[in-house]
């Protein structure tokens, strides 16, 4: 789990203003926050729901609200979260920080609580596992977007692991986001060795870089536009308005909470709650003055060597920027290293640069997963690249998916039906739910998961019609850590 993750998952989520409203996705539920347990909730008010784990139950609630002290459930939460990820407890006013961007995400807050407890423990208040739920659209590629029931903050104390308290939870709330109409669920995850039972796959992927800098770089064609330095405060109002530039053209973007508005900000650092005062900011501006794009960075400190700086997020809404931002960090002077942990894949700097090479990953990892919870509103609300017939049989250990499914596209749009009786009897491929939530924003390659055992090929080539069926037209690539 990267600082970033533990420091959102810590801290708060929200989302960036506008892109939340469930208008602008399609596949949304026809309820704009159904599946949020804790909508119409007052401050802290909570519903409790005994579960099929004796000596435990769960309690939804939302948080108190900013202008008070934190509520004692709320505090005892957000304690019991910083506790799972190895973080500082908040102090009080971090915890009203906190507190608004959690109100400002309209997330639940879900906590498994005991029925008793010892003399001398963490008493009855104080959840043993936390999990929380949000909303944010996710870009699913040509040009269209769902709404997706987003999860985060699963922890569960040391002392009460592996009795099936997170499994419980996530059953619950699945089954809460199926019925309330969610086709999709998704999440970032601490470990890939967790998710995949609960019917979630990888989809997309990053990398780290490390940018050899020595003496600038050059590039191929030259950089457009200018670039200037910022005031990190001035990413406070200028960050969310060029990340929804990047998310709108971006397949598997998922929108931002407004805790990374406040990251932009320098007002909460990534590896504490405190202000970062070594964080720098540039903008660049196109040829008519428009600003699309924006880095913030920090230098890692003379012991480094070669002396590094460390981008901490880079948003651009096109190659232009993207090349402006990379020119100017080639430039500063006296640093001969920039690193970037979330570089596309296919980022096309190398591209960009007379020495490829100058470019290096040093590490790849997963990002996005998804769970596909409701197979014929996904398929059918995507666009495909390709016309054509394919019939699919889904394994879904929670049963949400389960079933066969043909998907005929026409002019790249799908009808996707539900099988029965003798037509389930020959399907193309058959997959578990969650190679189908990796293959779904054409992120991995169904032909490679065929290799890896992940799909079984019935129908010869009907893996490569999978792969031109799910291309999509921009490779998918997220930047949003939950
Ligand atoms: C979206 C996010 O927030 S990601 C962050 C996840 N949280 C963390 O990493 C914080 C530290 N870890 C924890 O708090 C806990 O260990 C958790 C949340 C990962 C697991 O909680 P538990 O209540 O122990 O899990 P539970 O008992 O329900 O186990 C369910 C299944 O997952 C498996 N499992 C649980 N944790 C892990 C793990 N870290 N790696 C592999 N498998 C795991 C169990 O073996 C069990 O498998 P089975 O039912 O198929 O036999």
């Amino acid at each position: 789990m990267t600082n970033l993750e533990q420091q959102t998952a810590d801290a708060s989520f929200g989302n960036v203003a506008g892109e939340n409203s469930a208008e602008q996705a399609a596949g949304s539920p026809a309820k704009p926050a159904a599946g949020n347990p804790a909508q119409g909730l007052a401050s802290e008010q909570q519903v409790t729901r005994p579960v099929n784990l004796p000596g435990y139950e769960l309690r939804t609630f939302r948080a108190a609200r900013d202008d008070e002290a934190a509520g004692a459930q709320t505090a005892a939460w957000m304690a019991a979260t910083s506790q799972g990820f190895h973080m500082n407890e908040p102090t009080d006013e971090q915890l009203k920080q906190r507190v608004a961007l959690v109100i400002e995400d309209n997330r639940a807050l879900i906590g498994a609580y005991q029925l008793e407890t010892p003399d001398g423990a963490l008493g009855m208040d104080h959840p043993v596992a936390t999990y929380s739920t949000f909303n944010n659209p996710i870009n699913i590629g040509f040009g269209q977007s769902v709404n997706g029931h987003l999860i985060t903050s699963v922890t569960v104390r040391p002392t009460h692991r592996r009795k099936g308290l997170l499994r419980t939870l996530i059953s619950n709330d699945l089954a809460g986001a199926k019925e309330a109409g969610f086709p999709i669920a998704a999440l970032t995850v601490s470990e890939a060795s967790i998710y995949r039972r609960f019917g979630f796959g990888p989809a997309t992927w990053s990398r780290t870089i490390s940018v050899d800098t020595t003496g600038g770089l050059s590039f191929l064609r030259p950089s457009t536009g200018r670039v200037e330095l910022t005031k990190p405060a001035a990413l406070r109002e200028l960050a969310p308005k060029i990340f929804a530039k990047f998310h709108a053209e971006t397949p598997g973007s998922v929108g931002r909470q407004a805790f990374y508005r406040e990251l932009a900000a320098g007002t909460i650092s990534e590896d504490s709650a405190e202000p970062d005062r070594g964080a720098r900011a540039a903008l660049h501006y196109d040829e008519n003055g428009e600003i699309d794009g924006y880095v913030r960075y920090k230098f890692a400190g003379w012991d480094t060597d070669p002396t590094t700086v460390k981008v901490s997020d880079l948003v651009a809404a096109n190659g232009e920027a993207r090349q402006g931002l990379w020119q100017f960090l080639g430039s500063i002077d006296l640093v001969n290293r920039v690193t970037y942990e979330e570089a596309a894949i296919d980022d096309p700097l190398p591209w960009m640069l007379t020495d490829s090479r100058r470019v290096n990953t040093t590490h790849t990892e997963d990002v996005l997963w998804l769970r596909i919870l409701d197979p014929i509103a996904a398929l059918q609300t995507r666009r495909y690249a390709d016309d054509g017939t394919l019939t699919i049989a889904l394994q879904d250990r929670l049963g949400f998916a389960d079933g066969s499914y043909r998907i005929s596209v026409t002019d790249g749009v799908a009808t996707v039906d539900s099988l029965a009786g003798a037509e389930t009897a020959h399907p193309d491929l058959s997959m578990d739910v969650s190679a189908l939530a990796s293959i779904y924003l054409g992120g991995a390659d169904p032909v490679v998961l065929a290799a890896g055992g992940q799909i079984d090929v019935h129908s010869a080539g009907s893996a490569e019609r999978a792969r031109k069926l799910f291309a999509l037209d921009r490779a998918a690539y997220c930047i949003t850590h939950f």
